[in-house]
């Protein structure tokens, strides 16, 4: 374990990045070691088929804790038999018993349908007291950030580092830069941490925290509860950053005491006094602050297509006339056609056809009871054709009945539904019609989120429900609550919640093993184990040379990845074929006839269609979720390198994993330069071992863009860095022996929980992983 430095003062992310350390590289990138990882249906078959075909276990399946949450139907489970019989979805059903095939395969702790914890992964590591203060916290997830709000460093990966994490317990990371947002003073009431991140998102733009962690500090923070600062932590992704982070204290430690994955008896005080240390030091040195003052935010809502658009709820739909860069004015003209919005129609004045309060950033218990607390004793405004409730997790969906929440939403109108991300982005049955709008507790808005041509508008939980009963946006300060005795009580218990989670524990424990999966019998398992470890180990990338090409020009800024590759086609279990669904959206649509034709999107014309470069003018393209499927669509069209002013950071790491590289240009050098030659349809050659991209005639145009030592020489060689890390395995043994005594409190992780495999050698009612 590298020695903590703490010769000079250090920020929260500092100091927990510092004692993760296993081995500093000689290009300076480090290698870190993961306390917890988070595992779910969409983002990990080809991580596991990965470790299959190179012959890899998992390290430590005791840090590991696997759930379903993105497919699954969110209708009643009351007669739930198996995902067999339960998922209609084939594609759905496939990567769910893919899933299960994985945890039976490599006996991992898993919460699947039939077990009360299952749910939303951001929302159940946290309820478990699997994710704790001072830890690192990863899954092939964005919104890993949520996990922040412990004082966690947690972030979003892509496959490949999955399979990284599964096979070394480490990843490979380079340093980010330190941000903080302050955010001092009051929230007025009826103002809520939703509003609050939304409002941040506004001032600081999606790619305002590129590179950085944020940490959001300040008594307005403070003042939060845990709830509400995992809300907060959850969309830092949103804001760009790499994670966002908030000291933890008093309140953190009372949440997180008694959960049942959380250290017990003497190493709950060990655990304490460490997390004592996790703050930012008074000195410590921020790349960057945004002090923002908490009596200037009010209710605030979006209007386009990226969370970057919110306005207070009081405002107006913008008009593309007050904006001077015409990218920025394309960019709502766009917008405002998708959404069907005029310019300058009050906010107040739109009217929804659907409501969603759900998803990982408001779908726990704090965010049901706000909003049952609107809606008791009122039914949905007449205009409102579907108002769902989804909690984030089969234990907030029993706490809530057992508050009597379920009963004031359902006497309303509203749907009361299982937990799962349900129509967050609609991988499951739950979506939007086209051109439906909706008022959504979730957190992205871009197109097609919620169903093909669907206009989602974000806000809180409150603000959605004032939404569904009044059939417009509402400023949820004017709307009058009814508070009488003759409206149907809710019965806010903390004392329950604990005892519930105990009782899940005890009732899981007793339960028999729910039939999982059942495709493979144990012998055969067991035969492929042997094959597999016998097979060749380490796998390989395609190199990258020297490129030439023309380059399809792009003037949009914040590309995100749901436009570079729709939910549709992240239900796949391979890495191939995705190229069909590249800019999917974009490049086709439906003749009068409703036959599916191309457009005149930019890879549809030629020379375009046979582009292995993008140049694209605005900035952030990859921002938003997780998904590799965006670098393995680029690449199966044949896209090898993008120019851009900047990406989204999970999507620049999960690009060089794939032999795609990206290339940080200014923006200014784009514009006057390389995109007049892509416009021109010129050849560009990109150099990567000169670090120089020329033009068709050998001008240089850019003599040395900046990469990373480490990713060059993987690149360059084709280099499969699982393989890098593995050799450094005595290192990883080293660091573990050290955590074993040094943060001892840590040991067990997901490792009490049983594995619900049936009939394995071990034991007729599953084996509890750290058996393994
Ligand atoms: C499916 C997953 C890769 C994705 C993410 O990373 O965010 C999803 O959760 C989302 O919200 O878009
Ligand atoms: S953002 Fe939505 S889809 Fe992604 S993990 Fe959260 S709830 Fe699920």
């Amino acid at each position: 374990m590298t020695v903590a430095k703490t010769s000079h003062p250090r920020t929260l992310y500092d100091k927990v990045f510092d004692d993760h350390i296993v081995k500093i590289d000689d290009s300076g990138s480090y290698l870190l070691y993961i306390d917890r990882h988070l595992v779910h249906e969409v983002t990990s078959p080809q991580a596991f088929e990965g470790l299959r075909n190179a012959g890899r276990s998992v390290r430590r399946p005791d840090c590991t804790l696997v759930t379903v949450d993105h497919n699954i139907p969110t209708d009643s489970r009351k007669s739930f038999k198996s995902i067999a019989t339960f998922i209609d979805q084939p594609d759905s059903r496939l990567q769910v018993e893919t899933l299960e095939e994985n945890v039976k395969r490599f006996r991992l702790p898993y919460f699947g349908m039939a077990d009360s914890r299952q749910g939303i992964v951001h929302v159940v590591g946290p309820e478990q007291g699997f994710t704790l203060p001072g830890t690192t916290v990863v899954c092939g997830d964005s919104h890993t950030s949520t996990h922040g709000a412990f004082g966690a460093l947690a972030f979003g990966i892509g496959t490949s580092e999955v399979e990284h994490v599964l096979a070394t317990q480490t990843l490979i990371q380079t340093k980010s830069k330190n941000m903080r947002i302050l955010i001092d003073g009051d929230l007025a009431p009826g103002v809520t941490s939703k509003d609050l991140v939304l409002h941040v998102i506004g001032v600081i733009g999606t790619a305002g925290g590129t590179g950085c962690v944020i940490e959001f500090a300040g008594k307005a923070i403070r003042d939060l509860s845990i709830e509400a600062r995992m809300s907060i932590c959850n969309m830092s992704i949103e804001a760009g950053a790499r994670a966002g982070m908030i000291q933890p204290d008093e309140k953190t430690f009372e949440y997180i005491k008694g959960r049942p994955l959380a250290p017990k008896g003497a190493e709950w005080g060990k655990a304490v006094s460490y997390w004592k240390t996790l703050y930012s030091d008074d000195s410590a040195h921020f790349d960057r602050q945004v002090v923002i003052k908490a009596e200037d935010i009010i209710p605030t809502i979006t209007w386009g297509n990226s969370p970057q658009d919110a306005l207070p709820i009081t405002g107006k739909v913008p008009d593309p006339e007050d904006f001077a860069d015409p990218i920025v004015r394309d960019g709502v003209i766009a917008a405002l056609d998708y959404m069907g919005l005029k310019p300058n129609t009050p906010l107040k004045d739109i009217y929804v056809d659907k409501v969603f309060i759900g998803s990982c950033t408001n779908s726990r218990i704090e965010d049901l009871r706000a909003a049952a607390r609107v809606v008791r004793g009122y039914r949905v405004a007449k205009n409102i054709k579907r108002a769902l409730v989804v909690p984030g997790s089969g234990l907030v969906k029993k706490q809530a009945e057992a508050e009597g929440l379920d009963k004031i939403f359902t006497a309303a109108g509203f749907e009361w539904r299982e937990a799962g991300c349900s129509m967050c982005l609609g991988m499951n049955p739950d979506i939007l019609s086209p051109y439906e709008r909706c008022a959504s507790t979730s957190n992205r808005n871009f197109r097609g989120r919620q169903g093909a041509l669907s206009r989602t508008h974000l806000m809180s939980p409150v603000m959605a429900a004032a939404t569904a009963i009044i059939g417009h946006f509402t400023d949820i300060r004017d709307f009058k609550y009814k508070e009488g005795v003759d409206q149907p009580k809710i019965n806010i218990d903390d004392v329950k919640e604990s005892k519930l989670l105990e009782q899940a524990v005890h009732d899981e424990e007793k339960k028999p093993i729910a039939a999982l999966t059942e495709s493979t019998s144990d012998a055969e398992i067991e035969e492929e184990i042997e094959k597999e470890q016998a097979a060749d180990t380490g796998a390989s990338m395609e190199k990258f040379t020297v490129l030439t090409s023309v380059a399809a020009p792009m003037t949009k800024a914040n590309i995100d990845t749901d436009a570079i590759i729709p939910k549709q086609f992240l239900k796949t279990i391979k890495r191939t074929g995705l190229g069909e669904g590249l800019f999917y959206e974009a490049r086709f649509k439906k003749d009068e006839s409703g036959k599916v034709v191309p457009t005149d999107f930019i890879l549809n014309v030629e020379p375009y269609s046979h582009a292995k470069i993008l140049i694209v003018t605005g900035n952030n393209f990859g921002c938003g979720s997780s998904r590799e499927h965006a670098p393995w669509a680029l690449k199966d069209f044949g896209i090898r390198s993008i120019i851009a002013p900047s990406f989204g950071d999970i999507f620049y790491n999960n690009s060089f994993k794939n032999g795609l590289l990206p290339i940080r240009v200014p923006q200014a050098v784009i514009k006057e330069k390389l995109y007049p030659l892509a416009v021109a349809k010129k050849e560009i050659t990109i150099n990567l071992d000169k670090q120089q991209i020329c033009g068709s005639d050998g001008e240089v145009i850019v003599d040395h863009f900046d990469i990373e030592g480490f990713r060059k020489h993987c690149l360059l060689n084709g280099l499969d860095d699982i393989g890098i890390t593995l050799q450094k395995v005595k290192y990883i043994d080293a660091y573990e022996q050290k955590r074993k005594v040094q943060f001892s409190f840590l040991e067990g992780g997901s490792g009490s929980i049983i594995v619900p495999i049936k009939g394995t050698k071990k034991s007729a009612f599953g084996v509890t992983a750290h058996e393994w």
